[in-house]
């Protein structure tokens, strides 16, 4: 029986508060049983004095303990710092650097704090699980701010202990058993179940493999619910952890960015060529949508050193010899200008019998080093004698898709995402990509 009545691979009760501190850039206290820990992170724009130049960022931590953390009254910290929290805080920033890919970080430094509130057993632990939280919230918050394209988390980290107390071995100690534990360990883990960090003592006794791997599979256990704990309390901004790669899109339309945002969210985090710093112009001289989908995806890919996805589409008109085609954009001479494009497909359309007209999207995925890849879809429709619809965008209003009697500009996102010309290109993106993979 454990002093708090706990079985032997039940965690304490979690609570993880988001955004405890607003002046921090990313914050949370951390509550396991009766230990509490503040937990913020900071962004510096520098990097260490030995990381200058090379391209890549830093995270560090810091670990101290208020003086009334414990029933005796700690000394704070002076010039000198103790030696456990030295200890504690190269752990800490051992650990937390494994969640973050530091090139992805550019040059700059998060630093991680972790404050004990009150010390009941497992403060170190605590902390890792606290920081990474604060560390997620920080992430989201670089690229909200649109100084990073995309989160720099590539894994999620938590942290617990177990040991063995009277023989028995045990979950997530408090003060009271970590004092007389035999043995104590701390893990240290990722989403995938590796360890990062491993700290075993045989304390009282030494400890037999059999114990061992029962310690190991209670500290599995309680990763994976705090894991669970983390991601609830980020709740949406769960996403900035390990998030999908990055791939850029090539183009200055921002209505096209957010269809193909939605077609390619199971694979890719689709960022604006402008999140990265690169605004064109790109000079789309080919004859063919597909030759410049290649051009746009080529030229941001070129500029980045990314992966990039450029789309050029048009609509083809039957009775207009395929016109306005690759001149969609400016077919009224200014580009970009969707009414006077619209005003003059309807006068060139006057008097015209046959009103038959086809939707084309051309996509071209570059990643670097490989072969661009072209994909491309059609969807027919018949052009009006005026506008209907308030949505979407370009000649939306007057492309009347049969099937479900609406024009483009009729249809909510969704259902323009089921059948339009750049869906079916998108599918066939799609397609091809994951023969790719497999
Ligand atoms: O070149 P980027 O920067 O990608 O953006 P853009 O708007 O210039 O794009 P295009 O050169 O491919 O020109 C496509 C034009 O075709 C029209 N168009 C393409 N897809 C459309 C759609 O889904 N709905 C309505 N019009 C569309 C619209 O007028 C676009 O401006
Ligand atoms: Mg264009």
């Amino acid at each position: 029986m454990r002093a708090d009545g706990r079985k032997p691979d039940e965690k304490r009760p979690i609570s993880i508060e988001t955004d405890f501190v607003r002046t921090a850039y990313g914050s949370c206290l951390i509550a396991t049983g009766n230990t509490r820990v503040i937990c913020t992170a900071s962004v510096e724009e520098a990097v260490p004095p030995f990381l200058k130049g090379k391209g890549q960022g830093w995270v560090t931590a810091e670990y101290a303990m208020l003086p009334a953390s414990t029933t005796e009254r700690k000394k704070r910290d002076g010039i000198k710092k103790d030696g456990r929290s030295v200890e504690i805080q190269r752990l800490i920033g051992r650990a937390l650097r494994q969640a973050v890919d530091l090139k992805a970080l550019g040059e700059r430094t998060i630093t991680l704090d972790c404050d004990v509130l009150e010390a009941d057993g497992g403060t170190r632990t605590a902390s890792i699980t606290g920081a990474m939280v604060a560390l997620t919230c920080a992430a989201e918050r670089l690229v909200r701010e649109k100084k990073l394209p995309i989160s720099p988390i590539i894994h999620q980290v938590a942290a617990i202990s177990a040991g063995v107390i009277d023989d028995e071995p045990c979950l997530d100690l408090c003060y009271q058993e970590d004092s007389h534990a035999q043995v104590d360990m701390n893990f240290v883990m990722n989403e995938k179940g590796e360890f990062i960090e491993l700290q075993g003592t045989g304390e009282g006794r030494a400890f037999t493999k059999k114990e061992l791997d029962t310690i190991m599979e209670y500290g599995e256990k309680g990763i994976r619910e705090l894991m669970d704990a983390q991601r609830e309390a980020l709740g949406d901004r769960a996403r900035y952890i390990a998030p999908k790669p990055l791939l850029l899109v090539a183009t200055g339309n921002e209505h096209k960015l957010r269809e193909l945002q939605e077609m390619f969210k199971d694979y890719y985090t689709l960022a604006p060529m402008t999140a990265v710093g690169f605004f064109g112009p790109i000079e789309e001289n080919a004859d063919t949508f597909a030759g410049n989908a290649a051009i746009k995806a080529e030229a941001v890919c070129e500029a980045t050193g990314l992966p990039a996805i450029g789309d050029d589409s048009g609509l083809e008109v039957d009775a207009l010899d395929g016109e306005p085609g690759v001149y969609s954009a400016r077919y009224a001479g200014e580009h970009g200008d969707d009414e006077a494009n619209n005003d003059l497909l309807l006068s060139r359309m006057e008097g015209k019998e046959d009103r038959s007209a086809a939707f084309k999207c051309a996509l071209a995925l570059k990643i670097p080093g490989k072969e661009t890849i072209i994909a491309e879809g059609s969807c027919p429709g018949t052009i009006l004698t005026e506008r209907r619809g308030t949505g979407g965008f370009g000649y939306d209003p007057l492309f009347l898709y049969e099937p479900m009697n609406k024009t483009y500009a009729e249809m909510n996102a969704e259902e323009k995402n089921q059948i339009s010309h750049r869906s079916r290109a998108a599918e066939m993106m799609r397609s091809i990509m994951s023969q790719l993979l497999s």
